[in-house]
């Protein structure tokens, strides 16, 4: 009898995770339950770290029926549906995700060239923050079409938003459609004329089931998502569980080629700002992240949006302007 693990889904479906830390175990681990992968690598710069991470989660494995291991060259990558990247220095207590940029974008550029070179075909999916910079600068790093270049992006914010609409309004979150797009950050927008739950926007909802629509509790609601990271952070120092889970729901419609719509951050052209990489709903399926119906949007939000991708393209440059600074 073969002690070789079962292909996820009858297919032979590798994916590389590439920081082996707190977002990145969880990830593997989620991805382990999810049973979408059949192969696991971890990639970390502490090897010895990755090795005992890919020592515990291979237990894991077993009931899993998917092998882990954990890969010192970037020569691992070949022939991985998609890799992950989750490596990189987090926040501080009080720090914002754009603090991150200049750490974390040297080390993009240290890694993605190497992931690209042995993964041309791959699917990258950045997690690592500030997250839309990074997709950015992983779109340019690794030369790949825009679709194939994925930021976790505001899909973490959407899934917070729909968790707070749905416990202010006595409703499964799943039954709340409503989206946050833009930054993965400060500067993101809660897109409230399309939020509705059973059909009808939330206006119409509160009509049909007698309640009064306040204004000031969804200013609420809105605060909470946007402070969530925060509010974490300042408690248990890092965020990790949402994230791995959103992960893992971007990797679920690629693997399965199934269409699914989700807002994720992909490099587009904004009307006014020009190429920037920002979150908004797409379709996912095997080969990447689609952004075919532009969202309909009211005059109040498009100038949000307006400003959350002048704010995130500001940041692009000025990093790749210091970064070619310090390199002449
Ligand atoms: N997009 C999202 O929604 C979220 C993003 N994050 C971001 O994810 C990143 C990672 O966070 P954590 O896992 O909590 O940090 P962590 O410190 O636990 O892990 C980071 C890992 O990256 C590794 N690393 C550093 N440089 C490397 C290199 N050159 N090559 C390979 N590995 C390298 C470290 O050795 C470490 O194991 C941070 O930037 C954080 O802000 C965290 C939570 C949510
Ligand atoms: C840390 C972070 O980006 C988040 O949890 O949203």
């Amino acid at each position: 009898m073969s002690h070789e693990p079962s292909p996820a889904n009858g297919k032979s479906i590798k994916v590389v995770i590439v920081g082996a830390g707190s977002v990145g175990v969880t990830t593997a681990y989620a991805l382990l339950l999810s049973g979408l992968a059949s192969e696991l690598v971890l990639i970390d710069i502490d090897e010895n770290r990755a090795r005992g991470e890919a020592t515990d989660l291979s237990h894991a494995a077993h009931f899993a029926h998917a092998r882990v291991r954990v890969a010192s060259d970037y020569a691992a990558c070949e022939g991985a549906t998609a890799v992950i990247i989750t490596a990189g220095v987090n926040q501080k207590p009080g720090q914002t995700r754009m603090d991150l940029v200049k750490t974390n974008y040297g080390l993009f550029e240290a890694v993605v060239p190497q992931i690209a070179k042995h993964a041309p075909d791959t699917i990258l999916i950045v997690a690592t923050n500030p997250v839309d910079v990074l997709t950015h600068a992983a779109y340019e790093l690794s030369g790949f079409p825009k679709e194939r270049v994925i930021g976790s992006g505001t899909a973490m914010d959407t899934t917070r938003f729909r968790h707070e609409l749905g416990l202010y309004y006595g409703v499964n979150p799943r039954n709340v459609h409503a989206v946050i797009i833009g930054e993965h950050g400060d500067s993101q927008l809660p897109v409230w004329s399309l939020a509705s739950i059973a059909g009808m926007r939330l206006r119409d909802y509160c009509v049909q089931a007698g309640r009064e629509y306040d204004e000031k509790a969804m200013d609420d609601v809105a605060r909470r998502t946007r402070g969530a990271a925060y509010e974490i952070i300042q408690r248990k120092g890092k965020t990790n569980y949402g994230v791995a889970s959103v992960l893992v729901s971007i990797l679920e419609p690629i693997v399965k080629d199934s269409d699914a719509i989700v807002t994720v951050s992909r490099v587009g052209m904004y009307e006014g700002v020009g190429p920037v990489a920002l979150s908004m709903p797409c379709k996912l399926n095997r080969e990447g992240a689609h952004q075919d119906v532009p969202l309909l949007l009211n005059e109040v939000e498009k100038e949000g949006l307006k400003t959350s991708a002048l704010g995130i393209r500001e940041v692009i440059l000025s990093v790749k302007k210091s970064d070619a600074e310090s390199q002449s």
